[in-house]
């Protein structure tokens, strides 16, 4: 029994740590209220009842006892009302000098502790998992940068053994080139140790991949950064599409050039630029001749293979620094900067004239284009981007206007011209809808008789504000912005309703003759455009005749004959166009299917006057017979003229000496008062003087 001069029960009684007392044999002796609440059905404890404790409790005490320790501590899971409870047990004796005495055993529950301990595990063996079984890279590293985790996937990327990477720097693993991004970065945690990211392209095992990381600081319980972990993700698909959209976003995809957009940008930062150093910048628009026409004669495809081509071209001209941008069909921008003197900027667009003047061999086909230049400066001409766009794209008009493959820098006087031009070109746009558009149409006499054989339909634009304007004054825009061929499209529906009407109205062998622009005969669906006309007006096609001028034809004579050819076949007339004046082949001219040659008026006008020009109208009429074609003079203004003309055979006259070109009322009122192909009438016989204009 313990010793019982110590009041053991009355002290362990008025405690409330749960303790049990033993006696020298090792029965329980005693237990107090705390031990039995911990243990009422396990332990069988009956205050002054003393029994062997169970086996489990009975070996703890024989090591105990066994290897004479002061204290021994062991857990033990018990099975009590509440459940599974994990207590710890420890045993000391009860008095250390008189070994007779008994064991004391305190007990302590620590299940909330093992439950705790267990949740640690598990999570613990989660990350574990979760940190070896997927893609993402994570690292922990010391505020030294250097490696205490990295997962399987990390060292498999970066081929580390993982063995050794504990203590190695992470910067010169991920990137050897841009350490500073990660020092940068870990800086920043340091001062904000919440998380940051960034994105860092690595040399792996798998190439040159980008990955993305997020960092996190891991702070001590004082506060201060520890470590840091990083979770790294592999972006490189993204980033290639990120690329992808900035490519076709910025970039022409057929050419590779820069687009609109990305030139706008880099002539606002080349203007900063050129503002702060003091220096002149040249902003060259370039438009290339014939463009269409390639598109139109060798195809899309061909078209595209000269754009790529002039696009190299365009690259060796300038300098690496210089911007080359393609902003539309077959227009191109370039900007050069650090200009010394200004007429450098002249010097680049010779050297780029000359090399597009070269010939270009694509797809097996040998063709030629070239091209005219617009320049404005900076800062005379412009100080912002939209201003030297615009002054350079009307300075590449006017260089267009003094004739192609031209530069031209821009003037401020030709600017209000160009404004104009510009105006006049909107207005025409809606010049069709609005109705503004008329055809007269100029008699065709027969020389020999005075009668009327046939009208040349001429259009008339009856602008709001401008009045009437004649063709002279907008048939070249509408030729050089491609409003020709909707222009061109209703003037040849308004001419053919209107012959199909002479028809009707009897006037079976009148010729009308309508007027073909280059770009209009070059446009793809000419033919088709054609015969729907003719279907749909009902006109017979040998009351048509189609003009065109020489330029027109040898542009591209293989085509032209093709096409004309296909004309004839409709039983459509063909006549050349103020024939002389441009440079016909005569090799060519044999092989057109043409029926009629116009002697162009400047001849005509002198012919009274210039021996020179009286020679070569008399060879064009001569030959013409030769080849078996008819002439066609147009211009005549005089008696003297037309008396020459029907004497060396010339079979019509046209011209403001027989009438001017009236309107389609007018026209019919001539028709029915002239003797329609027979005999002279009174209004259009030969007058002495020339009709009013
Ligand atoms: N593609 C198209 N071109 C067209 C169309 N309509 C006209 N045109 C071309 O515009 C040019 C100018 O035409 P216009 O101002 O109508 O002048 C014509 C006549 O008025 C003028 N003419 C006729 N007789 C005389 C004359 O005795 N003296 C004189 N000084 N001028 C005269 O000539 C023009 C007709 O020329 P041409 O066509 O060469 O026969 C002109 O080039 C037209 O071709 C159109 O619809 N489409």
């Amino acid at each position: 029994m313990p010793d019982t001069s110590i009041p053991y029960k009355q002290v362990f009684s008025a405690i409330p740590a749960p303790v049990i007392m033993l006696d020298t044999q090792g029965h329980f002796a005693f237990a107090n209220k705390a031990a039995y609440q911990i243990l009422p059905s396990c332990i069988p404890l009956d205050d002054g009842v003393s029994c062997t404790p169970p086996d489990w409790l009975a070996t703890e005490i024989d090591t105990f006892l066994y290897h004479a320790k002061e204290e021994h501590t062991f857990e033990h899971c018990l099975p009590l009302d509440t459940g599974h409870r994990h207590i710890q047990f420890t045993l000391t004796r009860l008095d250390q000098d008189k070994r007779q005495n008994g064991i004391l055993i305190t007990l302590h529950d620590i299940s909330r502790h093992k439950r705790a301990e267990q949740a640690l595990r598990l999570s613990e063996e989660r990350y574990r998992m979760l940190v070896e079984h997927q893609s993402d890279l994570v690292v922990r590293v010391d505020i030294e940068g250097r490696l205490q985790f990295a997962s399987p996937s990390f060292c498999m990327l970066f081929g580390i053994d993982e063995e050794q990477l504990v203590g190695r720097e992470l910067c010169p693993i991920i990137n050897s080139s841009g350490q500073a991004v990660m020092k940068e970065a870990m800086q920043r945690l340091d001062c904000h140790p919440k998380s940051c990211y960034h994105e860092i392209c690595s040399q792996t095992l798998d190439g040159l991949r980008w990955i993305g990381w997020a960092m996190k600081g891991v702070v001590d319980e004082k506060g201060h950064i520890e470590a840091i972990v990083g979770i790294g993700r592999d972006i490189t698909d993204r980033k290639k599409a990120e690329q992808e959209i900035l490519q076709l976003a910025h970039y022409d995809t057929l050419t590779g050039l820069p687009n609109r957009s990305l030139l706008q940008d880099r002539l606002s930062q080349a203007l900063s630029l050129a503002n702060r150093g003091n220096v002149t910048l040249a902003v060259l628009f370039l438009d290339l001749d014939r463009f269409k026409h390639v598109n139109d004669a060798f195809g899309h495809q061909i078209g595209d293979l000269l754009l790529q081509e002039v696009s190299r071209r365009l690259k060796d001209c300038v300098r690496a620094t210089d911007t080359v941008s393609r902003i539309g069909g077959d227009e191109f921008v370039i900007i050069l900067t650090n200009l010394i003197k200004c007429s450098q900027a002249g010097s680049i667009a010779a050297k780029i004239i000359s090399s597009m003047s070269r010939l270009f061999q694509l797809g097996g086909h040998e063709l030629y284009s070239g091209t005219s230049i617009g320049i404005a400066l900076y800062p005379t001409d412009g100080n912002d981007v939209d201003t030297l766009l615009k002054h350079a794209d009307m300075a590449m008009y006017q260089a267009k206007a003094s004739g192609r493959g031209t530069f031209k820098f821009f003037s401020p006087e030709h600017n209000e011209k160009m404004l104009q031009r510009m105006q006049l070109e909107q207005a025409l746009r809606r010049a069709i809808e609005h109705q503004e558009l008329s055809l007269d149409y100029q008699p065709q006499i027969d020389s020999a008789t005075g009668s009327i054989n046939g009208l040349e339909a001429l259009l008339r634009w009856q602008h709001p504000q401008l009045g009437l304007l004649l063709p002279g004054l907008f048939i070249t825009i509408a030729e050089e912005t491609g409003l020709i061929i909707p222009l061109g499209e209703w003037v040849l529906r308004t001419a053919c309703r209107q012959a199909r009407a002479w028809q009707r109205a009897g006037y079976h062998r009148l010729r009308i003759a309508v007027n073909i622009s280059p770009r209009q005969f070059q446009q793809r669906g000419l033919i088709p455009m054609i015969d729907a006309i003719l279907q749909e007006t009902g006109c017979d096609p040998r009351g048509l005749e189609l003009e065109l001028t020489e330029t027109t034809l040898m542009d591209s004579p293989k085509e032209a004959t093709a096409l004309l050819k296909a004309l004839k076949r409709r039983g459509i007339s063909l006549a050349i166009d103020d024939f002389g004046t441009g440079y016909s082949s005569l090799s060519h001219l044999k092989h057109f299917p043409i029926d009629r040659l116009k002697i162009d008026r400047s001849f005509v006008n002198d012919l009274t006057r210039s021996r020179e020009d009286s020679a070569i109208v008399e060879a064009i009429i001569a030959m013409a017979h030769r080849l078996g074609l008819e002439v066609v003079a147009e211009g005549v203004e005089h008696p003297d003229q037309h008396a020459i003309l029907s004497d060396w055979g010339c079979k019509t006259c046209q011209g403001f000496l027989y009438s001017k070109a009236v309107s389609t009322e007018e026209a019919t009122a001539l028709l029915a008062t002239a003797q329609y192909s027979t005999g002279i009438p009174s209004t259009l016989t030969p007058q002495t003087k020339p009709a009013d204009d």
